[in-house]
């Protein structure tokens, strides 16, 4: 009997399949908030990605993320839903004017173990303990404080899939590799 020993797809469509089979990948929202990128944006940028950007690729070692990304100014209603679960903290009216002080960048990441390994990058919530437990984390380095602590990240799957749509304001289930999305940037460290 012939050996049949090499496999193509048979379409796009059949391609992106075995691609999600044989390499999964998952979503994660993450968001640089105002004060990290009001500190951080290049003084001469025009694309509205702040230099801190940069910094945050040196962090990512031997990470590799696809990336889409766009700069939104979170409204105060928007940031009151977006941070909902916390309604009723003391800090929540805080969180709520911080996050809406001035525009974020938010990005959706894309990778195996993405939800995990980007909360791995922020750190701890709190920049002190950060800086006590995770000194390379980018909270420890690029946080003020524990409100203003420079970047979120979904805490599991299933938040990341309705942040990634509530904010991106659309949802992902058209979304394909294959085509290219309209905010975009690959990022691979070498
Ligand atoms: N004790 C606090 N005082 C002031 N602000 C706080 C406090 N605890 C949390 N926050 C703010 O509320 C946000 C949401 O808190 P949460 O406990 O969900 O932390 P997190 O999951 O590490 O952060 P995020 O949801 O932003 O990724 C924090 O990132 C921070 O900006």
């Amino acid at each position: 009997v012939p050996l049949n020993q090499l496999h193509g797809s048979a379409s796009p469509g059949e391609a992106e399949k075995e691609l999600e089979f044989f390499f999964p990948v998952e979503h994660t929202l993450a968001v640089i908030k105002p004060t990290a990128v009001k500190e951080h944006k290049g003084k001469h940028s025009r694309t509205c990605i702040p230099s801190l950007w940069i910094s945050f690729q040196n962090n990512c070692g031997p990470h590799s993320y696809k990336i889409l990304m766009k700069e939104t100014n979170f409204t105060h209603e928007m940031a009151t839903q977006f941070y909902k679960a916390h309604e009723g903290k003391p800090f929540f009216d805080q969180l709520v004017n911080y996050m809406s002080e001035g525009p974020s960048v938010i990005m959706i990441l894309t990778k195996e173990n993405a939800v995990e390994e980007w909360r791995q990058l922020m750190g701890p919530t709190d920049p002190d303990v950060a800086k006590k437990s995770s000194p390379d984390s980018l909270r420890a380095q690029f946080a003020q404080d524990i409100l203003r602590n420079a970047v979120h990240g979904s805490s599991n799957k299933d938040h990341a899939l309705k942040s990634i749509e509530y904010v991106f304001g659309e949802s992902l289930d058209g979304y394909s590799s294959i085509c290219p999305p309209v905010f975009y940037a690959i990022y691979k460290k070498q």
